[in-house]
């Protein structure tokens, strides 16, 4: 049966990956640039974390879905602009308010805290 996920946090940002080669920031998932419901989960039985955001609009497309790993840096670049790096890319959470910010990282921490 599917693992109940504990929701930590959610937050509202725009989610972007960095592309290295153009040396700029574009919105992940397809088409413009848009709001998403960022989570954070928490699979309690293998105590597991993992990023997934959905767009706030009517497809709830899945922008980011990345399960976090020991020794991740959360960068706080700016109170609203935090990033991160996976094997593959660099992500960017783009918030909506400074206090979801705030919330996210504080869930962010404590769970790179505990990985
Ligand atoms: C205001 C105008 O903002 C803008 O127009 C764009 C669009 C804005 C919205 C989407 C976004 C918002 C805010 C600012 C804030 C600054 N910033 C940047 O990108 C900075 C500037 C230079 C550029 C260079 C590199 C780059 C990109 C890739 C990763 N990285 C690093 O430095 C990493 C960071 C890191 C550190 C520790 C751990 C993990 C990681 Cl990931 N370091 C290393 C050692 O890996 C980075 O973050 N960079 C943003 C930005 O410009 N913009």
């Amino acid at each position: 049966n599917a693992t109940e996920l504990f929701d930590m946090c959610q937050a509202r940002a725009t989610v972007m990956m960095y592309d290295d080669a153009g040396k700029r920031w574009v919105p992940a998932g397809s088409g413009a640039q848009a709001v998403s419901r960022v989570h954070i989960y928490q699979n309690p039985n293998n105590n597991s974390f993992r990023v997934v955001g959905r767009k706030l609009q009517a497809d709830q497309q899945v922008v980011i879905n990345c399960p976090l790993m020991r020794g991740i840096k959360y960068n706080q670049a700016t109170p609203n602009f935090h990033q991160w790096r996976d094997a593959r890319q660099v992500w960017g959470l783009n918030f909506s308010s400074k206090d979801e910010a705030m919330q996210f990282a504080n869930t962010m921490m404590y769970a790179l805290d505990v990985l």
